[in-house]
Order: C-alpha cells, then sequence, then structure tokens
C-alpha cells in the first residue's frame, strides 16, 4: 500500500447558516487541493453547528445538498473526502451522520453518531444510531466515529476488530477539555494499534468554544502532525505499512483475552 497524503480542514463553522458553510468548505477544499491530498477531512456538524432548536428548518433532508457537494468536490478533485458529518433529517429524525466519498464522487460509507452528548443537550434533539461501518480508502480498511463517541474505547475495539486500520473522527471539541481530547486520541491509537485522524472545529457559538488541536497520530502513538487552536490546514503523510509493522511488534490482538472480558 502506497502512502497517503491527508489533508484536515480545521474551520470555525457559521452558526445555523448551511449556505455559508458549503461555499466555506468549497473555498478550503480548493485551497486544500493546491497541496495534491489523497484525502480530505472535514469536521463534525460542519453545515449548521451546534444550532440544535433550529434542526427542523435546517438539517439536510437526507443528507442529499451535502452528498450533492461532496460528490462533485471529490469527483472534480480526484480525492477521497471524509466528510466530517452533517445534521441529517430521515423520517422525521435527526442524526449526526457522516459520509465518505471516493475518488469518483461514490458515497462509500454512511455513520450515525452512537453516544449522543448530554452535556451540550444532542439527546433533546438528535437519534442516536446504532450501526458500525468498515470502509475502504484507496487500500486502507478505515472506519469514522463522531467526536463523544472516542470516549468510549469497547465501540472503537468493535471497528477495529472488523478490520479497522485507520479510525477518523471528526468533532466539535470544546475548549476547556481539550487535553481530554488530546489523551483519548492519542490512548485510542496506542491501544488500537491504529492511525487516529482527527478534525476538530475552532471558533465559537453562544454556548462554547472549541478548541481545534486535529490531530494525526500513527498506530505507535506518535503525533504525526497537530494543529492548534485557529483556523488551519493540516497536513501529514501516512504510511498504511506502519499498522502490520506495529502489530507485529506487540501482537496485542492475538494475545487478548476474550474468554476473560467478552
Ligand atoms: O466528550 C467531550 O468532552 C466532548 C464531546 C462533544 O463535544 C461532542 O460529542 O459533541
Amino acid at each position: 500500500m502506497i502512502a497517503m497524503k491527508l489533508a484536515l480542514i480545521q474551520f470555525d463553522i457559521v452558526f445555523g447558516k448551511p449556505k455559508d458553510n458549503y461555499s466555506k468548505v468549497e473555498h478550503l477544499i480548493e485551497k486544500a487541493m493546491i497541496e495534491q491530498p489523497d484525502v480530505i477531512v472535514l469536521p463534525e456538524m460542519w453545515t449548521t453547528g451546534y444550532d440544535l432548536s433550529r434542526l427542523d428548518a435546517i438539517a439536510d433532508k437526507e443528507g442529499m445538498e451535502t452528498k450533492k457537494q461532496m460528490a462533485a468536490l471529490a469527483h472534480h478533485y480526484s480525492v477521497h473526502i471524509v466528510a466530517g458529518s452533517i445534521a441529517q433529517q430521515s423520517q422525521g429524525k435527526v442524526y449526526n451522520t457522516s459520509f465518505a466519498f471516493n475518488r469518483e464522487g461514490k458515497c462509500i460509507s454512511e455513520y450515525q453518531k452512537v453516544h449522543l452528548f448530554r452535556l451540550m443537550d444532542e439527546e433533546k434533539f438528535l437519534h442516536a444510531g446504532d450501526q458500525k461501518e468498515v470502509f475502504t480508502l484507496e487500500a486502507m480498511p478505515s472506519a469514522t466515529v463522531i467526536c463523544y463517541d472516542i470516549r468510549f474505547p469497547e465501540w472503537i475495539r468493535t471497528h477495529m476488530l472488523a478490520g479497522a486500520h485507520c479510525l477518523f473522527v471528526p468533532a466539535e471539541w470544546p475548549t476547556p477539555r481539550i487535553e481530554h481530547w488530546r489523551t483519548l486520541l492519542l490512548s485510542r491509537a496506542i491501544e488500537n494499534q491504529a492511525f487516529v485522524v482527527a478534525c476538530n472545529r475552532v471558533g465559537s457559538d453562544p454556548k462554547n468554544a472549541f478548541g481545534g488541536h486535529s490531530m494525526v497520530i500513527d498506530p505507535w502513538g506518535d503525533i504525526l502532525a497537530e494543529a492548534g487552536d485557529q483556523e488551519e490546514i493540516l497536513f501529514a503523510t501516512i504510511d498504511p505499512e506502519r499498522v502490520k509493522e506495529i502489530r507485529q511488534t506487540i501482537p496485542i490482538y492475538e494475545d487478548r483475552r476474550p474468554d476473560l472480558y467478552e
């Protein structure tokens, strides 16, 4: 498998204004493409931010608008896009949904956030998903979980046991707990011997300030790239072979004792 160049677009989301965010993201992807990445990664709920009480009006119906824009950009630039997540209206419910697109613009993954974050009232406005998905990006088996999901190592492990080597994490993680974010991401990379590619937003909304520090971590736990707390496009190149190397060095998947804890 050949190396893959990633571009994580860490930006400030315009509160409750999908149109503004679609144009902002289109412009930022155009900017990122100057460096010719293989994969673009976006943050959580990037079309609306946490304007939860207005989701009935502004959530994307069946994700149609987002899928249309992302598919067109992926195809136009011949780039994979892990399109963060958006508020998706489906059959009278709203989910926090992540889509991924391949270079042909085909949607290859759909994941709905499983753990809803009560501290930010998610459970009052959103429905939780209950499915995991492993998809192939170039030749790299990958999975996406969203923000608060990283506090649940048992959930992440199920993706690894299903074959994932790379975990994408779109987020809107607030500044006061940014050290939790960093530590949890490092732990998920080390304990699963997987790449962790985590894209957070910056800026603020009426209730929270968001801390950035998007990160790319390798399966040994080395930080390959880390952003600051301002808007930034973070680039990193990963070598998918590194996963096999680390998993052979310390064979945790062979040494597990599921007879004791599953
Ligand atoms: O777990 C945390 O501290 C932050 C989670 C969060 O902001 C979210 O899931 O949207």
